[in-house]
């Protein structure tokens, strides 16, 4: 017997089908965040990352124009097994000939390029506006700003980027994920919580009221705690997003790195699927603060994916990666990161929960925990190894990823 065989037969003696956990793996969709790639830049207008976000470090070879970005994306996707879609910003239009249109202008055909990309790849695209690094951040507000010109500026760029987000599933073929996130809020504390937040109400509601088909687009709307030098207040907080959500019929969206450092979003799982159709997921690694670690094999990612299965809501879910690393080869933070969403997931498809949930039912709390305990060590590793093996992937990417960085990312 191989190891994959010996491990099934282990599994199966918890009820657990591994071949079936490994089919049901196969397709699930993860949607990989471009920003990776070039540290959150953007082809636009290049400015310095604003919005309380930070990359840090300053590792060679980052992406500086859309070919460069696609080859590295190409590179890392063919080290990644599964089903994957592409996440972008809109700071990613792509401009020729000279020219150039504003985040107020932007239209389908600045991403015509990535419709491409995306086709030829048998992919789907979801989408982001691109609320920061930009002139008319003023103040650290955009949608929630008191300026008029402003304010008017961001709700612009969200209307545009629901017509690019539709035009981006009429093309491929699949539903876009359109995420909303605004960085805005105060590093002191505010005079008045009420009226950012009032503005940032009624720029949502105009946004919302642009024509779009809901069974193509679905809109999200991320909430945050705090951002690096907007630490005492947060237009966009939880309270806010998720009543808005509910209020408005759009999907709510957890980043786990955007709570307080002891909550965690696989508690709230449970919690929001029983109130909305979809709900939308960055995942990420938070280290003290948002840090936007690359995402581990770790508790708590294992307990999200654990969620999501344990509740049997992996069509309701939509899961995407957010992070940005520039102190290590960022092709290898893609593929680790989305390889441990990945993991995650298939650990959780291997957990026997009828039997767990039963021993909860019944009280058996003692058993529940030995159980639990016991489920750790079973040979995981091996049917993660065939999960590869039947994709075409080599379990090891790092020899690939110091090829690619010696033949391209080391002569950029
Ligand atoms: C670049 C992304 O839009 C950003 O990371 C956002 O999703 C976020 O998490 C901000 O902290
Ligand atoms: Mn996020």
């Amino acid at each position: 017997m191989n190891r994959f065989d010996t491990a099934a037969e282990i599994y199966k003696n918890y009820g657990i089908d591994a071949q079936k956990a490994i089919d049901t793996l196969k397709n699930v969709t993860v949607s990989m965040h471009c920003w990776q790639g070039d540290d959150v830049v953007g082809f636009d207008t290049k400015e310095s990352l604003s919005g309380g976000i930070q990359t840090t470090g300053n590792y060679p070879g980052k992406a500086r124009t859309f070919d460069e970005l696609t080859a590295d994306i190409d590179k890392a996707m063919s080290l990644i097994p599964g089903k994957k879609k592409l996440n972008l910003h809109a700071c990613y239009a792509v401009f020729e000939d000279g020219e150039f249109a504003d985040r107020n202008e932007l239209k389908p055909k600045h991403f015509e390029k990535w419709v491409k990309f995306a086709k030829e790849r048998n992919m789907g695209i979801d989408f982001n506006p691109t609320f920061f690094s930009h002139a008319m951040v003023k103040d650290n507000l955009t949608l929630s700003s008191p300026d008029e010109n402003v304010r008017k500026f961001w709700v612009e760029h969200g209307k545009r980027c629901v017509e690019i987000s539709q035009y981006f599933a009429e093309e491929t073929g699949v539903p876009c994920v359109m995420n909303i996130w605004i960085p805005d809020g105060y590093k002191d504390i505010p005079a008045d919580r009420f009226s950012p937040r009032a503005r940032f109400k009624a720029s949502l509601d105009e946004i919302l009221s642009v024509p779009y088909d809901k069974t193509k687009v679905y809109i999200t709307l991320e909430s945050k705690v705090f951002g690096i030098g907007m630490e005492s207040y947060t237009v966009g907080s939880a309270e806010f997003c998720l009543n808005y959500v509910n209020k408005n019929g759009i999907t709510p969206l957890m980043d786990n790195g955007h709570y307080h450092p002891t909550e965690v979003v696989s508690d709230k799982i449970s919690a929001m699927l029983l109130f909305n159709e979809k709900i939308a997921l960055h995942i990420t690694r938070g280290v003290r603060w948002d840090s936007d670690h690359v995402v581990l094999f770790d508790d708590e990612t294992k307990e999200i994916a654990k969620e999501i299965v344990a509740a049997d809501a992996l069509d309701k879910v939509f899961i995407a990666t957010d992070y940005f690393d520039a102190s290590i080869n960022r092709i290898s933070a893609w593929v680790t990161g989305m390889r441990n969403v990945q993991k995650a997931l298939l650990y959780a498809l291997l957990t026997p929960h009828k039997m767990l949930k039963e021993l909860q039912d019944s009280g058996d709390l003692t058993a529940l925990m030995v159980k639990n305990e016991e489920l750790k060590t079973l040979p995981f590793g091996d049917v993660w190894e065939k999960y590869l093996a039947d994709e075409n992937v080599n379990s090891d990417y790092l020899s690939e990823i110091k090829k690619y960085e010696k033949d391209v990312l080391s002569k950029r």
